[in-house]
């Protein structure tokens, strides 16, 4: 037993092959332990199974083989103590932003004045506040996309899982993006499993890179990525050691997506 909050442990997954025929094997025996407090960015092929893991750690999906578990507890049934942050933002369209907001805890049965208070500080850390009478169609992607990190900061989880969060933003956005979730990181003490095809992301955000392979995955490497913090993510390039660590990752990573041929 380690002391990861959450630890996937022989992981093979399987679907139904949608034409019928043998089940198609996704991911092939994999292993990964996420500390405490720590952020892990997990980087593979297109289809190599990241948004699998991450719905396995949610208890969405169980494993065909091996064991999920948060906090030691196997995960069997669907995972309330932990937050999602899917790539679209996903906010109801007839609430507003602090409604939408307000919602997880609505559901956890919190009183109305600590709701308020919760509600607005959690518009604060991602630089909403004021904007909650706005509904979502009022406000820009990056800022739905910041509403639904809010909605996910409100109630405090244990762990937060990431599923490109910041895939579908314009370049200047995603940077600030980055900026602000380093820092509500460090101030919440979550722990993060994080799914982005960007090395450079990867490497700016994370104590560690996870690197899949293409499917039927394994786990290629774990990359501890030492770089201080809090790291300048608008200029990577100057980041002390930023280059190799990229170098680190990227040489796994290459042989991956099909561009052995080529000599740079
Ligand atoms: N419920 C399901 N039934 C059948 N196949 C599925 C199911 N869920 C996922 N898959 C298959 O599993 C594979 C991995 O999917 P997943 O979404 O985890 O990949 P990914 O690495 O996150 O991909 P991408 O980087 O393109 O988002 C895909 O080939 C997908 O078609």
């Amino acid at each position: 037993m380690t002391d990861a909050v959450l630890s996937f442990n022989d992981i093979r997954q399987e679907f139904p092959a949608p034409s019928g025929g043998p089940r198609v094997r996704v991911i092939d025996g994999i292993d990964l332990d996420v500390g405490g407090g720590k952020f892990v960015a997990v980087i593979g092929p297109s289809g190599c199974g990241k948004s699998t893991l991450l719905q396995m750690a949610a208890g969405l999906l169980a494993p065909t083989r091996g064991i999920v578990r948060h906090r030691g507890t196997v995960i069997d049934a669907v995972n309330r103590e932990v937050g999602f942050v899917p790539q679209q933002a996903q906010l109801f369209p007839w609430k507003t932003l602090a409604e939408n907001v307000e919602l997880p805890l609505l559901l956890r049965g919190i009183a109305a004045a600590e709701r308020r208070e919760r509600v607005a500080s959690a518009l604060d850390a991602v630089g909403l506040a004021g904007f909650e009478q706005y509904f979502p169609n009022q406000l820009s992607g990056g800022m739905q996309k910041r509403g639904s990190i809010a909605r996910t900061l409100v109630y405090r989880p244990d762990v937060i899982l990431m599923d490109e969060p910041f895939g579908a933003l314009d370049a200047q956005t995603r940077m600030v993006m980055q900026d602000d979730l380093q820092r509500q990181s460090r101030d919440a003490g979550a722990t993060i499993l994080f799914v982005t095809h960007d090395i450079t992301e990867a490497v700016l955000l994370a104590d560690n890179v996870a690197i899949m392979s293409q499917r039927p995955s394994t786990l290629l490497a774990n990359i501890a990525i030492d770089l201080p913090r809090p790291r300048n993510v608008f200029e990577p390039f100057k980041n002390l050691g930023f280059d190799a660590a990229y170098d680190a990752v990227w040489s796994v990573f290459r042989s991956q997506i099909g561009i052995r041929q080529r000599t740079h």
